[in-house]
């Protein structure tokens, strides 16, 4: 086996969303940089995550809508094909070849370098490529941006047989008659309501005693609701206990009953890739859940990291935030501001989406704070009434401050209803002139108006 050396500026090691921004901006300033990645370039959220879930998700709410017509403007015979949101799929991820990102990458002028990378002390990267070790020496520093792997549980059974991780659900071209879903979170609540939209009959398992457990739990168990109504069956505070694989179906055991399906989905979180990237040669502990990093995302000596292994947030939004402070940091501002997570927004794109902002309930009472909550059934609003539709808002105040520092805004598009919650806990907009803006009439948002007054702030 041949070895090389090279030096540059920077090296990006594992290139996510965040690390794509910083190679790419950094090449455009000027600098040599060097982009390691052992799988796609670009990372997790265009090929498996959030660009063809969502493709799947506008498919299946087109079919949810052309149904409800029914009820409210005639017949509507809706016939279910995943063939055109598939086709979707795969033009957007280029049949799952990278070259639209690592191309223009290396258009850019970055070097990208295919294989497992490590990093052997502060500024050194090597990276295990089909021709040999490459040895990289990053003069201003090493940006490590690993992402993260499907968890699977240790459940009697489940290893070895042919489950499907949210890797294989995004790439299948026809709809499973059945499926189970381990894990009721983001990815299993997402993918369950898609599916069956499309004829799949879908089961969810979920350990916790609620969907979304890290959210309000008002939300999560509305959307229960709502998926029981339109007819999945969710099984919270769920024990599977073991899972066996008969040649054709999943046989799952869960409270002492058996769910016979087609295709079993694990969604049931992620691992951090941190075990074999060499944080030990830079003093760091290779065991921990996350790197540690302060307010430029610096980790250590000649060390930044950005994304799902800084625990701050795992959304593509807080990796590329994270990515352009590094941005920031490398080219020398020395002004700021830098990293600020009070306000981080994310949403579940299920129908009724289920937006939030900020600190939950239970984590603002945790961190000490004087909280007094607001919360409003949309339905009762008169654009919910108008739609039919479910969802609720909640805002979560500071007494003492008369600020919102935490929002819940479940309803159809909420998650671009959330803007104006997102702002002001953001800017810390005080409640009272919240409370004295103009709601268009009628509009989902005007339920904030109604969640804010109940705060009596
Ligand atoms: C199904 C699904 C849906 C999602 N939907 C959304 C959504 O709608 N909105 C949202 O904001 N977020 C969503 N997410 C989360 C989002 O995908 C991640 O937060 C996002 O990808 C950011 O990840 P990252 O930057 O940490 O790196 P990743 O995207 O995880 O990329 C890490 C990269 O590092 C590489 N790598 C790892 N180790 C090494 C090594 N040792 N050497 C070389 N290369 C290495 C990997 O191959 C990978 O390319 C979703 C996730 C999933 C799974
Ligand atoms: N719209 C979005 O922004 C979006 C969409 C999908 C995923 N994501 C991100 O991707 C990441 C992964 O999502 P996820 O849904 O896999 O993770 P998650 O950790 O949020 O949820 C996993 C769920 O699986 C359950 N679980 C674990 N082991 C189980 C078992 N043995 N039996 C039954 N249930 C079990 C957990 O209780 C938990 O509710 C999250 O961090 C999420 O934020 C974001």
């Amino acid at each position: 086996m041949s070895s090389t050396h090279r030096v540059v500026d920077v090296v990006v090691l594992g290139v996510g969303s965040g690390g794509e921004h910083v190679a790419r901006k950094l090449a455009a300033a000027g600098l040599r940089v060097a982009a390691v990645d052992s799988r796609l370039v670009g990372g997790e959220c265009p090929f498996y995550g959030c660009t063809p879930s969502k493709l799947l998700i506008r498919a299946a709410d087109a079919l949810a809508e052309a149904r409800r017509a029914d009820d409210l403007g005639g017949r509507v015979e809706v016939r279910a094909s995943l063939g055109p949101a598939a086709q979707r799929i795969r033009e957007a991820t280029h049949d799952w070849h990278d070259d639209d990102h690592a191309g223009t990458l290396e258009e850019a002028g970055v070097r990208v370098v295919r294989g497992h990378g490590r990093l052997a002390g502060p500024g050194v990267v090597e990276v295990d490529t089909p021709g040999g070790l490459s040895r990289l020496t990053a003069t201003r520093g090493v940006v490590l941006n690993t992402g993260t792997e499907p968890t699977v549980p240790d459940v009697e059974g489940l290893a070895g047989t042919p489950y499907w991780t949210n890797r294989e659900v995004l790439t299948v071209s026809e709809a499973p008659a059945s499926l189970a879903l381990v894990g009721g979170g983001p990815i299993g609540v997402e993918i369950a309501q898609a599916l069956h939209r499309f004829g799949t009959e879908v089961t969810i398992v979920e350990a916790g005693p609620r969907l979304l457990g890290s959210e309000e739990p008002e939300a999560g168990d509305l959307l229960a609701q709502v998926l029981r109504e339109e007819g999945v069956d969710v099984r919270t505070g769920a024990d599977l206990t073991r899972v066996e694989h008969d040649g054709e179906r999943f046989h799952l055991h869960v409270d002492g009953e058996q769910v016979v399906v087609e295709r079993l989905l694990v969604a049931a979180g992620r691992a951090e890739n941190l075990g074999d990237v060499g944080l030990d040669t830079v003093g760091l502990d290779p065991a921990a859940d996350h790197v540690e990093v302060d307010e430029r995302m610096r980790a250590g000596e000649r060390l930044w990291a950005v994304g799902d292994i800084t625990g701050k947030g795992p959304w593509t939004h807080v990796s590329l935030y994270q990515g352009e402070l590094v941005v920031r940091d490398v080219l020398g501002d020395d002004e700021g501001p830098w990293a600020d997570y009070r306000a981080v927004s994310r949403v579940t794109f299920t129908d009724p989406e289920v937006g939030a902002v900020g600190l939950t309930e239970a984590q603002a009472r945790e961190q000490g704070i004087d909280v007094v909550v607001g919360t409003a059934d949309l339905a009762r609003g008169p654009r919910g009434w108008i739609h039919q539709a479910q969802g609720l808002v909640k805002v979560v105040a500071d007494r003492e401050r008369g600020v919102v520092v935490g929002a819940t805004t479940m309803a159809p598009y909420g998650g671009e209803v959330l803007g104006l919650l997102s702002t002001a806990v953001h800017a810390q907009v005080p409640v009272a002139v919240l409370r004295t803006m103009h709601f268009a009439y009628p509009t989902f948002h005007r339920t904030i108006e109604v969640a804010l007054k109940e705060t009596g702030l």
